[in-house]
């Protein structure tokens, strides 16, 4: 089955993936807005299959419930990347998708083949759909969803810069659990056998520990640019 994910000639495809807290959400977001692309947060999209299992009764340590139950949910992403929305069966998941119990469960769902199967497929024809081209923010868009992509960017930063920006983002939160909380997640998320978070060897790696949004929006801007005056 080819994986070529067929655009129109102008439109770019850019792949951001990395950890968690690397900017990846706030970076993808700009660019697109600044070159009037779509955006979309594949994230979110494991986050809202993830409440729903969780909404569901299906028991989420269960591999084999949750591959069975995974083709139920109807999930709808919106790509503007200035206001992009997410629902579950036509419900708004937008909030309930951030909730401490999701992030906790995400990365079970999340490796489950079945599930990334299906959610595999609904970025590819998102990202085909995008006529002027879009911006894909995840763990695995370089190496597995669009490995045609026209830029890949990895994004890394130091464990302690990320769960810094993180805990920053919930008030009150600890940040040595948030750290260690962190540390997990990427763990599951790494050490999985389908589609693990992973850099593609062609993408261009980014440590954006000593920089700011600012600057790392503009890193991204300037490669997309090139991309497009190369073509
Ligand atoms: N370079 C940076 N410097 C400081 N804070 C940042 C930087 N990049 C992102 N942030 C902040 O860190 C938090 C996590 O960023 P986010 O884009 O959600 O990361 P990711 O999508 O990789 O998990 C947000 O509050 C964001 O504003
Ligand atoms: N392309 C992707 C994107 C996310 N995910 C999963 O979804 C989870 C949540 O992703 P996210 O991007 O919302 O995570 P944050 O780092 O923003 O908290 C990750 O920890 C992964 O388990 C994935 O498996 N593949």
């Amino acid at each position: 089955m080819s994986t070529a994910v067929e655009t129109a000639s102008s439109a770019v495809i850019v792949a951001i993936d990395g950890p968690s807290g690397t900017g990846k959400s706030s970076t993808s977001k700009a660019v697109a807005a600044k070159l009037g692309l779509s955006y979309l947060d594949t994230g979110a999209q494991y986050r809202a299959i993830t409440w729903w299992m969780l909404n569901n009764g299906i028991d989420v340590t269960s591999p084999a419930e949750i591959a069975t139950a995974a083709a139920k949910p109807v999930i709808v992403s919106g790509t503007d990347p200035t206001g992009p929305t997410i629902t579950v069966d036509g419900e708004d998941a937008s909030g309930p998708i951030r909730t401490q119990e999701v992030t906790s469960q995400v990365s079970a769902v999340s490796a489950v083949p079945e599930v990334r199967t299906i959610i595999t497929e609904l970025q590819r024809t998102i990202a085909a759909g995008a006529r002027g081209g879009i911006v894909v923010e995840g763990r695995d868009i370089g190496t597995t969803v669009l490995p045609d992509a026209d830029l890949k960017i990895f994004l890394t930063a130091s464990p302690e810069a990320r769960a810094a920006r993180r805990s920053g983002e919930v008030k009150g939160s600890d940040l040595a659990a948030t750290r260690e909380a962190l540390i997990k997640r990427d763990a599951a998320d790494s050490g999985r056998k389908t589609s693990p978070l992973a850099k593609a060897d062609d993408a261009v790696e980014v440590d954006t520990t000593e920089l700011t949004l600012q600057q790392v929006i503009e890193c991204v801007v300037t490669l997309v640019e090139e991309k497009r005056t190369a073509a």
